[in-house]
């Protein structure tokens, strides 16, 4: 039984899943194994040395304190594409908001008073000032083609824009998943400058944090319409500021409103609303469950952010899990230790990311305290720990 922290309010099938499995979950668990998140910032908070994985239920893990984990030995998870739809349906209705006058229509239509005015007549007299141009046949350009960038692309066409997309990283996936029509943008700066509406699905992190500054926005086409439903300081708040009020950008659609955007006329500003729709909540809570049940079962790694993937079946031993520097001679090291304790390595898998490897490795023998000990003492070991039968 694993000991599994909440932040924030987490769909109860994701819960569910976690306390059939035998878990204890709860926003007051104590000495947590497991932390299971959403939005909420984890950055100030201390970790416990019992802490083994952060699950965070939804895409961004810019909450989360990726680098500090990573030297921890915590493994931190994400659920990519579990909320890719529920975003690419609101980035479809903020296309529509920029573009016809629909809220400050809807606005006006309430001001009137059924006891002063006929309504009606009042509509059809004053419904011009509420007009706005179709979204077919202009250009949708889409800064980042990840799950759901290329979600959002496919619907552009199939709204009948023209369609072009800017990821230098593309993936295969993403490759397969985009429909033939996308035009491919070569720079972040032709994109920009040629497309009417602009929506950018990129993540949060030191390359991205910024790139819509004002020089960029300075080299936006006149008039674009622009849609953020990543992450606030993707965008210089400033700079957008000044790109509405002379005209460069005709409206910003955010899901991340901030204090300098709150009253700037052209300011279209949802309360993060991207991916708070039943499917998604269900969708992401579920994955994250998982993945996080998994991990702490069996110490099997899929969809993390700073550690390999790595998924071993096991043969009903004890099983131990070990992540180290990717430096030289150290799987010889752990297995001479392994050796030296009479263990017979039944089953081994080592991957690597960057400058991290980690390890199954499943024995046929009770692996005591004492040989975890001398693990973790070995120099570039970073976490060393049993998982009891998890090679079951
Ligand atoms: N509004 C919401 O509620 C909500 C919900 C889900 C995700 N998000 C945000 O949307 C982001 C994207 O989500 P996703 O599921 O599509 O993620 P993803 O990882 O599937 O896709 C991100 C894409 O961005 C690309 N990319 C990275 N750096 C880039 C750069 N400098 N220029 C251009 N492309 C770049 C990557 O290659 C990848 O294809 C998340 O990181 C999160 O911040 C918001
Ligand atoms: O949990 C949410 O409501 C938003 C999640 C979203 O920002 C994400 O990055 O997946």
């Amino acid at each position: 039984m694993a000991r599994i922290q909440t932040f924030n309010k987490i769909a109860a099938e994701g819960i569910a899943l976690l306390e059939a499995r035998g878990h204890q979950v709860g926003p007051d668990v104590h000495d947590p194994d497991g932390i299971l998140v959403r939005s909420a910032k984890l950055q100030d908070i201390t970790f416990g040395p019992s802490l083994r994985g952060i699950a965070r239920a939804g895409a961004g893990v810019n909450n989360v304190p990726v680098s500090r984990c990573t030297e921890e030995g915590v493994v931190v998870f994400n659920t990519p594409g579990s909320n890719a739809n529920s975003v690419k349906e609101l980035v479809v209705a903020g296309l529509m908001l920029s573009s016809r006058k629909i809220i400050e229509g809807c606005q006006w239509v309430q001001t009137l008073d059924p006891a002063k005015v006929d309504v009606g007549k009042e509509v059809e007299a004053g419904k011009s000032a509420f007009g706005g141009p179709e979204i077919a046949g202009k250009r949708l350009g889409v800064i980042g083609l990840g799950a759901i960038g290329v979600m959002v692309a496919n619907a552009g066409i199939s709204l009948g824009m023209e369609v072009a997309g800017y990821d230098p990283y593309l993936s295969v996936n993403s490759a397969w998943g985009l429909s033939r029509s996308v035009l491919r943008a070569t720079s972040l700066e032709a994109l920009l400058a040629d497309c009417d509406y602009i929506s950018i699905h990129v993540p949060l992190n030191d390359e991205t944090r910024g790139v819509i500054n004002a020089d960029r926005l300075n080299k936006t086409k006149k008039g674009a319409r622009f849609l953020n439903f990543s992450r606030d300081a993707l965008v210089d708040d400033q700079a957008m500021v000044k790109a509405l009020k002379d005209g460069t950008i005709s409206t910003y659609v955010t899901d991340f409103p901030t204090a300098a955007l709150l009253g700037n006329p052209g300011v279209i500003a949802i309360p993060h609303l991207g991916a708070s729709t039943p499917e998604a909540e269900t969708n992401s809570a579920i994955m994250a469950a998982q993945q996080l049940a998994d991990f702490l079962e069996q110490g099997n790694i899929k969809h993390s952010v700073n550690f390999p993937e790595c998924i071993m079946d096991g043969n009903g031993g004890d099983r131990i899990i070990l992540a180290n520097k990717n430096v030289p001679n150290m799987v010889s090291r752990i297995t001479t230790i392994l050796a030296e304790a009479e263990l017979n390595i039944s089953d081994m898998l080592n991957r690597h990311r960057d400058d991290l490897a980690y390890n199954i490795i499943d024995v046929d023998q009770t692996i005591s305290a004492a040989t975890v000990e001398k693990l973790q003492a070995i120099d570039g070991v970073v976490m060393a720990r049993v998982v009891p039968g998890g090679a079951g």
